[in-house]
């Protein structure tokens, strides 16, 4: 069976302890290559290497360091049929969405950053009379990227490719449940030219080389996206050593849609933001409110479409939805289609597994799934489930709505259908949201600040925030 390996030092390498851990391929249910089981004496070596390696990657020009990421970029693109079809492999998605979505975004990420950092200016403050304040922004060091695996290879180069253009040197973790696409990068890593040192990918378990990573003295800051409680344990640990972090977790979001909506457009686009990427994407809308007059049109119509959509394997070119990406999440999602039922709710379509023919019969299907009848305030509407299950609920005004909106501890982002620009104006602006798409879902311009309020994030990625995060400021004054 495939052993992948780490790469540290520009090398790809065993795990110091020669411990792997199973890699499961969701479609299918079986194991299909072993990862390494990474620990502190993995993470100890990334250190020592990009540590050597932080003076010249540096040093390099900004022309120079963005030169390096474009050709990363090109090397994803030229390989791009084994990229999407890795990824699809690894995390149970429709190909058609890794080639679509997935991995044209991480060529995007680092396109993005390796043109952006030309762009980036730093302040000067003057005083009149007196003199002037300029601010230096230099990278930090080493850095640690932990990565979550909804989505693989667009979050993990979401995160590497501000940090690298800035200057640092990281430490890099994708998730143990999605480790393909990382290990194919750094094939391209090497041939890119990049100096040895400057990137190292580790794999391995959240809890073991994870947290060796928060934990190392010597790491910085740390970018991170995946669970709130694993989000709130890295803060508690990171804190007292006085890293800078940036935590990007989960929500619970609210799709508003008011009856003045175009409703043929809001059902389009309310059936991929709950239900793309197996609903598997922290900004899925998984509560839906809809306005009271048009709330059994929306019932019937909605409930008849996602009757019809075809959950398939991943290969299947006609897949609406794959697999959930790993057994424990698949009973992590029925375990909340279970409480909604105790807690009053009504299914109104799916809520059970989706039974393929070999050889796909033991891989993680659940039809996308329609719950109506719970009180805002119940676990089921209040928990982030992460999976194809929304809830419909009806209401009256728009108190009402903001007020059931915005009663979760999540506030990542919400979504607003309506045609009266007033109002959307105005619950865009009172909605518990770092992130409101009025009339759409998920459009992502890359230079915006990308980032959740309450218990769904500290900081803000994307554009210059990501490079702000990246770079220490610091002022120097001359006196006139
Ligand atoms: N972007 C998001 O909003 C995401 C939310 N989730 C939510 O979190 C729940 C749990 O999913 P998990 O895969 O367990 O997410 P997780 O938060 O455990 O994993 C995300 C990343 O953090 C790492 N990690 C885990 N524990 C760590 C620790 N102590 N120190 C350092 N790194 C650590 C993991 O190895 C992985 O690379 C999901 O059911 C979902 O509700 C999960 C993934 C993404
Ligand atoms: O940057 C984006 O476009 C999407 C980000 C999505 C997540 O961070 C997530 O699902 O965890």
């Amino acid at each position: 069976m495939e052993k992948l390996s780490n790469f540290i030092d520009g090398a790809s390498v065993p795990p110091v302890d020669g411990n792997y851990i199973d890699n499961y391929e969701p479609a299918t249910g079986m194991v299909y290559s072993l990862i390494p089981n990474s620990n502190e004496k993995d993470v100890n070596n990334a250190v020592a290497a990009a540590k050597k390696a932080f003076p010249v990657w540096s040093s390099l020009s900004i022309e120079e360091r963005g030169r390096c990421l474009m050709r990363v970029a090109d090397g994803i693109r030229r390989r791009m049929d084994e990229f999407v079809a890795a990824e699809s492999r690894d995390n149970g998605k429709p190909l058609s969405l890794a080639a679509h979505v997935d991995i044209p975004r991480a060529i995007s990420n680092f396109e993005f950053f390796a043109t952006g950092i030309q762009h980036f200016a730093s302040e000067s403050h003057y005083m009149e009379g007196v003199g002037v304040n300029y601010t230096l922004r230099k990278p930090i060091g080493i850095v640690g990227c932990i990565s979550p695996w909804n989505l693989p290879l667009y979050l993990f180069s979401w995160k590497i490719a501000p940090a690298l253009a800035a200057g640092n040197c990281v430490i890099a973790k994708p998730s143990e449940v999605t480790p393909y696409t990382a290990y194919l990068l750094s094939e391209i890593i090497k041939e890119s030219g990049m100096p040895d040192g400057v990137l190292n990918i580790l794999h391995g378990l959240g809890g073991t080389v994870g947290d060796a990573i928060v934990k190392h003295p010597q790491i910085k800051a740390i970018s991170f996206t995946g669970g709130t409680s694993t989000g709130e344990y890295i803060a508690r640990t990171a804190a007292p050593m006085f890293k800078k972090l940036s935590l990007e977790l989960g929500g619970k979001n609210p799709n508003i849609i008011f009856a003045d909506c175009d409703f043929d457009e809001m059902l389009k686009v309310t059936l991929r933001s709950s239900f793309a990427n197996q609903g598997q994407i922290c900004l899925c809308g998984s509560r839906i409110f809809i306005e009271r007059p048009i709330y059994e049109k929306f019932k019937a119509a909605f409930v008849d479409k996602v009757s019809k959509m075809k959950v398939s394997f991943p290969s299947d070119p006609d897949a609406r939805m794959g697999a959930l990406v790993s057994k424990p999440h698949l009973e992590k999602v029925l375990s909340y289609v279970e409480l909604a039922k105790q807690e009053g709710g009504t299914v109104l379509t799916g809520g059970e597994k989706e039974t393929l023919a070999a050889p796909y019969s033991n891989g993680y299907y659940l039809r996308p799934t329609v719950i109506e009848g719970l009180a805002y305030d119940c676990r089921t509407n209040q928990e982030e489930i992460f999976g194809p299950v929304v809830t419909i609920t009806p209401f009256d005004t728009e108190e009402e709505v903001l007020m059931m909106a915005n009663s979760v501890k999540y506030g990542l982002s919400a979504t607003l259908w309506t045609s009266n620009l007033q109002r959307a104006h105005r619950v865009a602006d009172k909605v518990d949201a770092g992130i409101v798409w009025i009339n759409e879902w998920l459009v992502r311009d890359l230079r915006t600040p990308f980032g959740g309020v309450k218990a769904s994030g500290v900081g803000r990625e994307g554009g210059w925030e990501a490079l702000r995060f990246f770079t220490e400021p610091k002022n120097v004054f001359i006196r006139y």
